[in-house]
This record gives C-alpha cells, structure tokens and sequence, in this order.
C-alpha cells in the first residue's frame, strides 16, 4: 500500500481513479519557513519545490516503517516571483490579475521514500499562458469556482471551468493539478508497487 502524505483532494483523486491503491496521511510543515530558507540557500523555485517535498516525505516517514511514501509540492514562477495559495476570494482575485495576459511556470516535484530515504524523485514544471479575459469573466469565474480556488496554488481547477483561463498550456493537466502521473506510475511498477 503506497503511503499519499498530502492533503491534496486532487492528488488522491488522481491515484484512485489510476487504479493505486493509496492510504492518505497528511502532514504538516513549515512550508513558508522552508520556502525562505530555500531562498536563503539560493536554490531555484523548481529545487524549492523538491525540497518542500522531501520535507513532507521525511515527516510522514517515521510513522510507516517500511511503506513507500509518495509527497509532493508544486510552486506557481510568475517571471521568478513564487506565489502561495491566495488565502482568501479577494486574493485569489488579486492573484488572476497578477496572472491575466502572462506566462507562468507550475514547478510540480514528486518524491518518492522508504525507511527515510529517498527512492525516487521527478520535477517538471507546465507552463501555462493566461489570457487577457474581462472584468465580468472574471466575476463570473470566481462566484461559480467559489472558494475550491483557495485549494489550488494557480487559484484555478484545470479540470473546471479554469481552462477558460488559458489561451497555451505547455504540459500535462496532471501535472499541473499537482501530479505528473506517467512517470509516477512508471516508478511504482519498478517498486512492484503496481503489477507491471
Ligand atoms: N484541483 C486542482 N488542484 C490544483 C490545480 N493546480 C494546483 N492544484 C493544487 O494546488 C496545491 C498546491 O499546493 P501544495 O503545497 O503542492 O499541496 P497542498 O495542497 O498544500 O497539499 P500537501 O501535499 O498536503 O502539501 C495542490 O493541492 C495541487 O493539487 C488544478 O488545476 N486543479
């Protein structure tokens, strides 16, 4: 039984309906705290985003002795600026415009750990193009996404009505919702994790 040590609704929705068998095991870390600390140290936003990661795993790792455990974090790179999930609907607002008529990176990392050590890591990260939509797109989109937006680092669901958001997507719709699963899937068929 793989070990999903995340909270993200979408990340367990996409293990399940791909036929993992998973147990859910959220955990909490510091994350802004390891974002500045990322900064100090000089990595890269797609680095930050491997090591928030294989923070997750290193947490959840003690309480499942001898289970893989599968964490994950994505960071949104608007031209080298790393943005947090907006915490209210007037953020998330505030977030779209930042965003409206811009190109920005979802650096999406996986990692995979077994009895405290890493066994396998993946990053890539979607670039996606938002378009230049209308005040009244925008009100229409934030009162029908409602507050599910403040879930998604984008404050966009790119299985709802977030792709009419996008005029170019560069990259996976499961790696942008959080989960790049061909070369996850790949790794656990090499774990006999899933039968190959
Ligand atoms: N449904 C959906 N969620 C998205 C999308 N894009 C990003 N997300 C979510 O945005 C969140 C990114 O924040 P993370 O820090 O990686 O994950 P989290 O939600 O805090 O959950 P943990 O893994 O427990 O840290 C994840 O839950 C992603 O699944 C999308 O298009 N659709």
């Amino acid at each position: 039984m793989l070990i999903l040590a995340s909270g993200s609704a979408i990340r367990r929705q996409l293990l399940q309906e791909a036929g993992v068998p998973i147990t859910t095991h959220p955990v909490a870390v510091d994350e802004d705290a390891l974002r500045h600390h990322a900064e100090q140290e000089g990595l890269s936003l797609r680095e930050t985003a491997l090591t928030l990661a294989r923070a997750k795993a290193r947490a959840a790792s003690s309480a499942f002795p001898h289970h893989y455990i599968l964490a994950a974090d994505q960071l949104l790179d608007l031209e080298g600026t790393a943005f947090a999930k907006a915490r209210t609907m007037e953020e998330a607002r505030s977030h779209l415009l930042t965003l409206r008529g811009k190109t920005h990176a979802l650096h999406t990392a996986l990692t995979l750990w077994k009895d405290g050590q890493e066994s396998w890591a993946h990053s890539e990260s979607p670039r996606l193009t938002m378009r230049s939509f209308s005040p009244a797109f925008l009100d229409a989109y934030l009162h029908k996404e409602g507050t599910a937006l403040l879930a998604c680092v984008g404050c966009y669901r790119i299985e709802g009505m977030g792709i009419q958001l996008f005029h170019l997507i560069e990259g996976g719709h499961d790696a942008i919702a959080g989960l790049p699963l061909l070369p996850l899937l790949h790794a656990l068929r090499e774990r006999s994790i899933l039968p190959s």
